[in-house]
């Protein structure tokens, strides 16, 4: 299968290069990653060791293959989209979190969309070297639901190279689940600077608690059947599970890089206020994140 990773940072360069194992592979990234790995390969290190020698590319424009998974930042969906507009797929997968990915890539692209989670951990440690920090699983189907063969083939072959792969015929109901766990976890440890098993208990984790049930909510509102205790239970499954994890979040704040909370606390307030819901909790968590963001110059827009 030929297969285009638009995005290669840690996600995208560790599946890209697990994908290589099998199938011919183009990664889409920047420099010097790029570089060193069109020059010398990309080595996978930690719960995953191997050599691999994908092709990598810095312009995504034009590329003609099977299927595109993205694996950009979710604010940088957008231009990933008109970017990928400029080729031909039979597919495209997105693997990010947040919410609207999946509509913004469908808004212009002619391929099925299907959407993703990722519970793999994956951290570029320098330019052609990627570690997986954990190995988890992915989840795919149709944005919209139901059964799909071509979600049955993408996920084929990610499971012949290797990378433990499900399909799902209810991606809307695990999409608002994986929001709610980011919903939960992602904004409350990277400001309170802690470890995902931070969050366990205690007034902290009760924050963690109500930002979940908040999306929860929110789902039902949007009509999808996402009850506060499968909302609570995935949150206290993923806590326990990256207990050691620094949130992707966390990671973003640390390093002075701009957060995906528009996607993931934001993508709450704004479709609860479609349906005239109070989202406190998520409210408070997006405006601190953004505060951060605003006093690190890396929002250009007032508040909003
Ligand atoms: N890392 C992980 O373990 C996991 C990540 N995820 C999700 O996966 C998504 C990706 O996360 P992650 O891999 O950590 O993010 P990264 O920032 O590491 O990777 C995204 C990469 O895409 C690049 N990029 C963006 N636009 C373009 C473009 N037009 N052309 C070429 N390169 C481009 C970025 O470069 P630049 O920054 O220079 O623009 C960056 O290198 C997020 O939604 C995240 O929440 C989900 C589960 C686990
Ligand atoms: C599941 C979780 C919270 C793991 O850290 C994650 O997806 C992230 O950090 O973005």
């Amino acid at each position: 299968m030929e297969i285009v990773v638009f995005g290669a940072g840690s996600l995208g360069s560790l599946l890209g290069g697990l994908l290589a194992r099998e199938h011919e592979v183009t990664l889409v990234g920047r420099d010097p990653h790029v570089r060193t790995v069109a020059e010398s390969g990309l080595v996978l290190s930690n719960r995953v060791a191997d050599s691999v020698n994908p092709d990598a590319t810095t312009d995504g424009r034009g590329l003609d293959a099977d299927v595109a998974v993205v694996t950009v930042k979710s604010y940088d969906t957008e231009q990933a989209a008109r970017t990928l507009e400029t080729g031909s797929f039979d597919a495209v997968l997105s693997l990010q979190n947040g919410l609207g990915n999946e509509e913004r890539l469908a808004a212009h692209l002619d391929c099925p969309v299907l959407a993703g989670t990722a519970t793999y951990g994956a951290r570029l440690v320098d330019p052609g070297h990627v570690e997986c920090t954990g190995v988890g699983e992915i989840v795919l189907g149709p944005t919209e639901g139901g059964a799909s063969t071509l979600a049955d083939h993408v996920a084929e072959a990610f499971d012949d190279a290797g990378i433990r792969t499900r399909v799902a015929g209810d991606m809307p109901r695990r999409l608002w689940e994986k929001l709610a766990v980011n919903a939960g976890i992602n904004p409350v440890t990277a400001l309170a600077r802690v470890r995902n098993g931070a969050l366990d208990g205690g007034p902290i984790g009760g924050v963690a608690r109500s930002a979940a049930r908040e999306t929860a909510r929110t789902a039902r509102a949007e009509g999808v059947e996402l009850s506060d205790d499968a909302a609570l239970e995935a949150l206290e499954t993923v806590i326990e599970t990256t207990a050691e994890n620094r949130s992707s979040m966390r990671q973003d704040i640390e390093t002075g890089r701009r957060t995906e909370v528009d996607a993931v606390s934001g993508a709450v307030v704004d479709r609860a206020a479609d349906h005239g819901l109070d989202v406190p909790t998520n409210e408070t968590l997006a405006g601190l994140v953004r505060g951060w963001e605003r006093s690190q110059g890396l929002r250009e827009e007032s508040y909003q």
